[in-house]
């Protein structure tokens, strides 16, 4: 079946390197290249430090590639202009590791989530708040919650607001950086199943990023190994 999938994401050789003073340069990301057909999953792991999630804040534009391509559904991500580089945004989102540092406390969880509603000028009124209530109730969670603080809520029910402030602008691609391993063993089975059934849902295609083998398994269809800067 996969055979027949066009890739959503191609990476061509792409390097990220950090200047850490000195002329010291830092080469997080080395050469890399991979490509995820639309709907799959491609696991990413290896340990601590070797640039995982460098590769995926890459990826997303967080960060500007020292060298090499991303090409997204045909474009190249990396020359893009401020109209499209938008366009683009709206299309690849991403989710943190940790569900704490990512939201911010003096926020509810309606501007949280509103926020790349109103950005990408989606939905007004009353149509945003039903489209709120709307996401929460996808992630698992309920309208009661929407005028809440991030304090108010336990990890995994803070991870299921990252969730929605990602699906919000109804991306087509998400990059899951350690999505569960801040989170309690109990919870992290439910995590991992409200993304798969996302995914189903609306086709998502994820780069699911992992220290261990062992959490991204049975989530992804193919597994990548990082090892300093290289696949
Ligand atoms: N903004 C930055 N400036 C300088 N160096 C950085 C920056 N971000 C990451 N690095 C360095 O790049 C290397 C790769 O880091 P990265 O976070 O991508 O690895 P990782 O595999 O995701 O690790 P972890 O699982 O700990 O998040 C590390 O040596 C890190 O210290």
């Amino acid at each position: 079946m996969t055979e027949e999938r066009k890739n959503l994401i191609e990476v061509r050789n792409l390097k990220k390197y950090f200047e850490v003073g000195r002329g010291q340069v830092l080469k997080a990301v080395d050469g890399v290249s991979f490509s995820i057909k639309e709907g799959e999953t491609l696991g990413l792991v290896g340990e601590s430090g070797c640039g995982k999630s460098t590769t995926g804040r890459t990826i997303v534009r967080l960060y500007d590639a020292t060298d090499g391509e991303v090409i997204f559904d045909g474009m190249n991500v990396h020359s893009l202009n401020r109209q499209e580089l938008k366009r683009y945004t709206r299309k690849a989102q991403m989710i943190f590791q940790d569900p704490y540092a990512s939201l911010n406390p003096r926020m509810t969880v309606t501007d949280i989530i509103g926020e790349g509603i109103d950005i990408h000028g989606l939905y007004k009124g009353k149509e945003r708040q039903k489209r709120i209530y709307e996401l929460l109730e996808l992630v698992g969670l309920s309208r009661e919650h929407a005028n809440r603080f991030p304090h108010e809520f336990s990890g995994g029910q803070r991870q299921r607001i990252g969730v929605a402030r990602a699906l919000a602008i109804e991306p087509k691609f998400i990059v899951c950086d350690e999505p569960i391993s801040a989170l309690d063993v109990s919870i992290q089975a439910q995590v991992v199943n409200l993304l798969q059934d996302l995914q189903e849902e609306f086709g998502l295609t994820y780069l699911f990023i992992a220290h261990d083998l062992s959490m991204v398994k049975h989530i992804s269809d193919r597994i990548a190994v990082m090892y300093l800067g290289v696949l």
